[in-house]
């Protein structure tokens, strides 16, 4: 795992440091893109005390100018991001985009709006029908619901026993889902209940095609973050250069296999952006 130092961390493999060199030949032809909770910001208890590494949002203001595109690509709903973020009337962050729930809604900084889809019908049925039946299979103490508008996430970070409790309830849920035409997408001791149809590989894989970048970043640090690491690997095997970057945590071990670079948690991360920013800087 990268510790916190002033320089570039030389990525682990040769298509990382690849990537890394073509991100630092080639800024204006980069895209870098990162997820938000665990990467960007410290994983705590309640998701909406959430908040980005208090260095996050600076360092990024300070990186972006410098490469040709910025976003932020998260499972939160977009709208939540922004606020929870800060990222709004950020100077430095005026390009940025953050695409909410794993890429089905979009907030742009340019409009300052967020355009989202409405949600499919099944995600009022299960909202109406989940409460009840946590209840009936007899869900640990300490499990609760959030409410994502176009989707539901069942937390066990509150149970005395978590990871008991997500493996409990991850069968169930699965079925309950597949009832009424919603996935399952597991998560960081999370199970959400959501509409299938969009996930961050395709919403990364969109966002490059749109901004045309030649070498892209991407950090995350959860499951749902593995989808845009195959992604990654699909532009790479279209010409595209990439570097994967994993905010490493004790609790998700599958993104750190498939990483090029692996740095300590969100404070890593920062670490990382003020390294290119400074390395951008000289160049
Ligand atoms: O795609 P992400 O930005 O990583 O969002 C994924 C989920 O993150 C949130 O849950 C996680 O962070 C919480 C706050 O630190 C933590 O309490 C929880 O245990 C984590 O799983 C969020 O609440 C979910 O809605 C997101 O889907």
């Amino acid at each position: 795992m990268g510790s916190h130092t002033d320089s570039l961390p030389t990525p682990a493999t040769p298509a990382g440091r690849d990537g890394l060199d073509a991100i630092l030949t080639r800024p204006d032809r980069a895209a870098l893109v990162f997820d938000f909770d665990g990467t960007l910001a410290p994983i705590v208890p309640d998701p909406d005390q959430a908040r980005p590494h208090p260095d996050a949002v600076p360092a990024l203001a300070a990186l972006a100018p410098k490469v040709a595109a910025l976003a932020v690509l998260t499972g939160r709903p977009a709208g939540v991001a922004v606020r929870q973020g800060g990222f709004a009337g950020v100077p430095g962050l005026d390009h940025l985009v953050v695409l909410g729930h794993y890429g089905a809604e979009r907030w742009d900084a340019r409009t300052a709006t967020v355009t989202a889809p409405a949600p499919p019908p099944g995600v009022a049925a299960v909202r109406a029908e989940l409460p009840g039946f946590l209840d009936r299979i007899g869900a640990w103490r300490g499990t609760w619901i959030e409410e994502k508008g176009r989707a539901l996430a069942v937390h066990t970070r509150r149970a005395e026993d978590p990871q008991a409790a997500f493996d409990a309830l991850r069968g169930p849920l699965t079925d309950l889902a597949a009832r009424h035409g919603l996935i399952v997408e597991p998560g960081r001791l999370v199970l959400e209940l959501r509409p299938p149809g969009m996930d961050k590989g395709v919403a990364l894989l969109e966002y490059v095609r749109e901004t045309g970048a030649e070498a892209v970043l991407y950090a995350g640090d959860d499951l749902g973050d593995l989808a845009a690491f195959a992604a990654v690997d699909k532009l790479r095997s279209d010409g595209v250069e990439g570097l994967l970057v994993c905010s490493g945590s004790d609790e998700v071990r599958e993104l750190a296999d498939r990483a090029d670079l692996v740095v300590d948690g969100p404070a890593g991360i920062v670490d990382l952006v003020r390294a290119l920013t400074r390395r951008l800087n000289r160049e």
